[in-house]
């Protein structure tokens, strides 16, 4: 059986013997392949579909990291700011490892069912009025004068946990893909596939590196503009992100990979969003979408050669969000009962 990623991993992780490990088998997600986006690039792509870890999204591969070396440092409490998905996940683990968690979030911009997992794991919830970058700041501040430890992404461990994606997708593949695409928000996940990429490259596990390919919102695209974003807008929360704590990072892994970060509109998110699930069957949260709206919008612009290996991350599960799912809704409508008429509506 999978027994989450320290196990899996021990041995490119700092972790050591006595290091507790606080897990919910995270990790090991389906790297789905895309037929329908293969056929519209003329190119093999597959979905890493990290909706399907334990609290619904890829930061469980960074929590598990963060509370089990908070715990070998006897940590009694941790904290964090949150678009929502790392909070649901230091609320999950930090019950795991008997921890009390406060997390900071923007007032009004978290997901219902993110809330609904922070607030049924019972962590401290602080609603900022402010956005994630107020969070963050905030939540520096409460962790430099407090005993509590600190498990945002500038946590290092975060990206060491959350590049076991990457070793992932090698292991799965057989070799690193030509590109790997994925949304950008506070930068750490581009931070930390590159960092795996690279690790298993100069292990000799692969025989190649991808170009890394990082998609922002038009509205909230501080890496692509050039500067902080003072009032990040997007319908994806989860990356309404206007100073990215590991931009510099990200530039990193944009520049040695030779790829690209670019940006994406609501739009296009949302078409992409509809795609994955009415074609492609997977139900993934609008952030996520950024992803596969920045390859297909690539792509009609002719910038992907056909036949290459190239992997999409799709970083949450769509049952987190899902205002978007029921937005366009039919209105109920009453069926005469008989079996002919019933029929007959459904035809
Ligand atoms: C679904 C989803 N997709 C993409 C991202 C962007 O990843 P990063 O570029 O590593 O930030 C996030 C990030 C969420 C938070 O930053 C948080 O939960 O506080 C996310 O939840």
């Amino acid at each position: 059986q999978w027994r989450g990623i320290i196990e899996e991993y021990r041995d490119r992780l700092p972790v050591s013997d006595t290091t507790p490990v606080v897990t919910l088998r995270e990790g090991g997600t389906p790297l789905v392949p895309a037929q329908v986006l293969s056929e519209r690039t003329g190119c093999e792509v597959h979905l890493k579909v990290e909706g399907a870890n334990p609290t619904g999204s890829f930061k469980d591969r960074g929590m598990t990291m963060a509370i089990s070396k908070a715990k070998e440092e006897g940590a009694q409490a941790v904290i964090c700011a949150s678009t929502g998905n790392t909070s649901a996940s230091a609320a999950a683990y930090g019950v795991r490892a008997g921890m009390v968690s406060a997390v900071l979030v923007p007032q009004g911009k978290i997901a219902l069912g993110k809330m609904g997992q922070a607030l049924v794991h019972g962590a401290k919830i602080l609603q900022v009025d402010g956005n994630f970058d107020d969070c963050l700041t905030l939540a520096r501040a409460l962790s430099d004068n407090y005993p509590v430890a600190l498990v945002n992404s500038v946590n290092p461990v975060r990206i060491e946990g959350q590049k076991t994606a990457a070793f992932e997708i090698v292991d799965m593949l057989g070799d690193a893909p030509d590109i790997h695409v994925l949304p950008v928000g506070n930068a750490g996940n581009i931070t930390a596939y590159w960092k795996g990429y690279k690790e298993y490259a100069a292990a000799g596990v692969s025989s190649r590196t991808p170009r890394m390919w990082g998609f922002q919102a038009s509205g909230s695209a501080p890496i692509v503009r050039g500067e902080v974003v003072k009032d990040p807008s997007t319908i994806a929360t989860a990356i309404r992100i206007g100073n990215p704590a590991s931009w510099q990072l990200a530039l990193a892994a944009r520049d040695e990979s030779g790829g690209r970060i670019d940006e994406v509109t609501d739009r296009e998110i949302l078409r992409a969003y509809r795609l994955l699930a009415s074609q492609e069957g997977v139900f993934v949260e609008p952030a996520s979408a950024a992803s596969v709206a920045g390859l297909l919008k690539a792509a009609e612009q002719g910038k992907v050669d056909p036949g290459q290996k190239i992997v999409c991350t799709v970083t949450g599960n769509g049952l987190k969000d899902p205002d978007w799912a029921v937005a366009g809704a039919p209105q109920p409508v009453t069926v005469p009962v008989d079996a002919a008429t019933a029929a007959q509506r459904l035809g």
